[in-house]
C-alpha cells in the first residue's frame, strides 16, 4: 500500500483501530515565477490531453500545470469546453483509451499518469474521491444510504465492516442526516440524497475531493447547503480540494485559489480574491464583467474550435487589447509574485 495517507477526523471520531501513516509528500516542482507557500499535495506539470477524431485532433489541455498544497481548495474556472473536467479525468485516470495524454501528475510523491489501473484503482476513492453533480447517478436505489456510504468506507481499505458502519453513522449525522441511515434514496429529499454522495465522498478520509460542478442546476438556497456540506468533508478530513465550477461567487466564497482556463490553456492562477478582484488576464476580466452582478456584458464572439485553434495567444480574437503582436506567438508567463497570467501586453 502506498504511504502518505493522513488518518482522518471521521475515522477518529469512529474509533476504528487502523494506523497512522507517515508522510511521504515532495515539494511540488514551482512554475517560473510562482512563489508556492507550503508544499503541494497535487502539482499538475505540462499536462497535454488530444482525442484524435474524425474532425481532426482535439486539443481539450494544452500544456497544463497547476498546485494543490494541502488543506488548499483550488477552483478551476472556465466557458463550457475549455477542459476542466478533461483536467479532473486526467487526474484520476478517467479519461477514454484513445485520449493521448503527456505530462506529469504528481500526487504525494508519485506520479499519477506512471500507475497501472490496479494501483489507481486504490488511489481513487481511498486517496482521491469525486463529487458529481446529480446524486441520482451515482447513489444506487436499491441500497440504503447508510449502505453505500459504508461501502466507500471499505473501498477505502482501512475499516472492518462494522468500523465502516459506525464511520458511516458517524459522518451522515454529521451532516445532519443521523438515525436515517436505513432510509432507500427515494425516501429522501434531493438535499438529503446530496449529503448522503458528500458523506459517500468524505468517509473514507480522502486527501483530494474533486468536486465537478457540484452546484450546477440548483437552486440558490441548495448551492450554500451544498457548499458547506462540502466544506464540512473537507475540514474533517482537513484534504484538500479541486473545486470546477462555471459559477465565480461559488468559486469566491469557497476557494483559496483559482485557476482560469480558455481553451484548454490555463490563462490565469493566483489567490481567489486578487483574480477576481483585479483580473490580470483581459480573458478574466471579460469574465467577470459578463457576470449579471457586473454589468452582464457578453464576451464577444465564441471560444475557438478544440481542433483548430487561433495562431499565437488563443484569445485574441475576442480581446479588446489585442494588437497585431498577439498572434505572433504563445504569450509568455508573467508573474507578480503571487500569481501568474500568459499575456503579451496587459498587466
Ligand atoms: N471523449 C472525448 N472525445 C473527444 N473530445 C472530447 C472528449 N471529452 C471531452 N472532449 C472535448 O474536450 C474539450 C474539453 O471538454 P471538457 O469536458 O473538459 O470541458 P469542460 O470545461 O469540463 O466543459 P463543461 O463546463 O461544459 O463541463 C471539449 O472540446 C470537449 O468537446
Ligand atoms: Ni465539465
Amino acid at each position: 500500500m502506498a504511504g502518505g495517507i493522513n488518518r482522518s477526523r471521521v475515522e477518529e471520531m469512529a474509533s476504528s483501530s487502523s494506523a497512522v501513516n507517515g508522510d511521504g509528500e515532495r515539494r511540488g516542482v514551482s512554475r517560473p515565477g510562482e512563489k508556492l507557500q507550503g508544499e503541494a499535495l497535487l502539482s499538475i506539470r505540462g499536462l497535454s490531453v488530444k482525442f484524435p477524431t474524425e474532425a481532426g485532433t482535439v486539443h481539450a489541455a494544452v500544456d497544463v500545470s497547476l498546485d494543490i498544497r494541502r488543506e488548499e481548495t483550488l477552483a478551476l474556472v472556465g466557458e463550457t469546453g475549455c477542459g476542466k473536467s478533461v483536467v479532473a479525468a486526467s487526474v484520476l485516470q478517467l479519461l477514454p483509451s484513445y485520449a493521448e495524454v503527456k505530462g506529469e501528475i504528481f500526487f504525494g510523491g508519485r506520479d499519477l499518469l506512471g500507475l497501472g489501473e490496479r494501483e489507481m484503482a486504490r488511489v481513487r476513492g481511498r486517496e482521491i474521491s469525486m463529487i458529481f453533480q446529480n446524486p441520482s447517478l451515482s447513489l444506487n436505489p436499491v441500497y440504503t444510504i447508510g449502505h453505500q456510504v459504508a461501502e466507500s468506507a471499505l473501498i477505502g481499505g482501512r475499516a472492518s465492516p462494522a468500523g465502516a458502519r459506525s464511520m458511516a453513522d458517524s459522518i451522515l449525522s454529521r451532516l445532519g442526516l443521523a438515525g436515517r441511515g436505513g432510509m432507500y434514496p427515494f425516501q429522501l429529499s434531493g438535499g438529503m440524497n446530496q449529503r448522503a454522495m458528500i458523506a459517500a465522498a468524505g468517509v473514507a478520509g480522502p486527501r483530494l475531493i474533486i468536486a465537478d460542478e457540484p452546484t450546477k442546476g440548483l437552486d440558490q438556497e441548495l448551492v450554500w447547503e451544498v457548499c458547506r456540506e462540502i466544506d464540512i468533508i473537507k475540514d474533517l478530513n482537513r484534504s484538500s480540494m479541486l473545486l470546477i465550477t462555471h459559477d465565480l461567487e461559488v468559486a469566491r466564497r469557497t476557494a483559496d485559489r483559482l485557476a482560469v482556463m480558455y481553451a484548454g490553456e490555463v490563462v490565469e492562477t493566483g489567490p481567489v480574491a486578487d483574480v477576481l478582484e483585479r483580473p490580470r488576464h483581459p480573458y478574466s476580466l471579460a469574465l467577470l464583467k459578463s457576470l449579471p452582478g457586473q454589468g452582464f456584458h457578453p464576451i464577444p464572439g465564441s471560444s475557438p474550435s478544440a481542433v483548430r485553434r487561433p495562431p499565437g495567444c488563443l484569445f485574441h480574437p475576442r480581446c479588446s487589447w489585442a494588437e497585431p503582436g498577439c498572434r505572433s506567438g504563445p504569450p509568455p508567463l508573467r508573474s507578480d509574485g503571487r500569481r501568474w497570467w500568459r499575456c503579451w501586453e496587459r498587466c
